[in-house]
């Protein structure tokens, strides 16, 4: 246990849509924790770029490669006793980019289910236990289409506006009706990774929403 009163072998998930923040805030809270970071791969993903090129043709190539990507770091957080920021959830993987695909038709209904039964099959070993509290940090669509455009990634820059509007409309909705574990709301303009002040603030709320769960379990 430290300062926040954050266990050691505690799992804090960091959510939110494309370029807001997730992988700045899950290194900056793990580096003052003293934790592991569950990054997501994006420079050795197989399907990403082609994914932007063309969503129909490689949707499915690109769940499925995520969703053992997710399954390899659960299972590493599991055998490891946890101690890990984690950045995005493999919740956000199925609810908002597997159906948001499936909805929009860029995924044939036949792979969404299939999908599904592998995603079900997965959450039901004892790799899956939910976060001890999911981080989901929000923000203006034009502070977040800022960042993407900032951050550089030709792929994500090229991709139309409609796209990353409709995502961010998507995960206000999804996390309205999350509740797989306690939730943690920040806004990206009530924060400064880089201020002590800020991220122990954050970090003295992450050990309040974990231990209040703890109360009502
Ligand atoms: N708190 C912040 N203040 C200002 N810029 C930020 C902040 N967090 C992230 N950024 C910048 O925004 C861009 C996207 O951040 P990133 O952490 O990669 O987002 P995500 O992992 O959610 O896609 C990067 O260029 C990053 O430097
Ligand atoms: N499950 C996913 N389906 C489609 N695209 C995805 C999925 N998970 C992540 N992505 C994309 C979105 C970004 O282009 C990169 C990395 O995400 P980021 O939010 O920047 O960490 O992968």
């Amino acid at each position: 246990m430290n300062t926040y009163n954050i266990p050691d072998n505690a799992i804090i998930t960091v959510a939110g849509t494309v370029g807001v923040g997730k992988s700045t805030l899950t290194a900056a809270l793990a580096k003052r924790l003293n934790f592991q970071t569950s990054l997501e791969q994006v420079d050795h993903n197989p399907y990403l770029e082609k994914f932007y090129h063309d969503f129909e043709r490689w949707s499915f190539h690109l769940q499925i490669y995520f969703l053992a990507e997710r399954f390899k770091e659960q299972k590493k957080m599991f055998e490891l006793g946890g101690g890990f920021v984690q950045d995005r959830s493999i919740y956000e993987d199925t609810g908002i980019f597997a159906k948001m695909h499936a909805d929009q038709g860029t995924m044939s209904k036949t792979d969404y289910e299939t999908y599904t039964s592998l995603y079900e099959a997965m959450v039901m070993t004892p790799y899956f236990p939910h976060p001890d509290v999911l981080i989901y940090i929000e923000g203006s669509l034009p502070s977040i289409l800022t960042r993407i455009n900032e951050r550089g990634r030709e792929m994500e820059i090229q991709t139309d506006v409609s796209y990353w509007e409709h995502m961010h409309g998507r995960y206000s909705q999804w996390i309205g009706e999350f509740s797989a574990c306690p939730v943690l709301r920040l806004n990206i303009d009530d924060y400064d990774v880089n201020d002590e002040d800020s991220m122990s603030a954050i970090l003295g709320q992450v050990g309040k929403a974990i231990n209040r769960s703890a109360v009502t379990k």
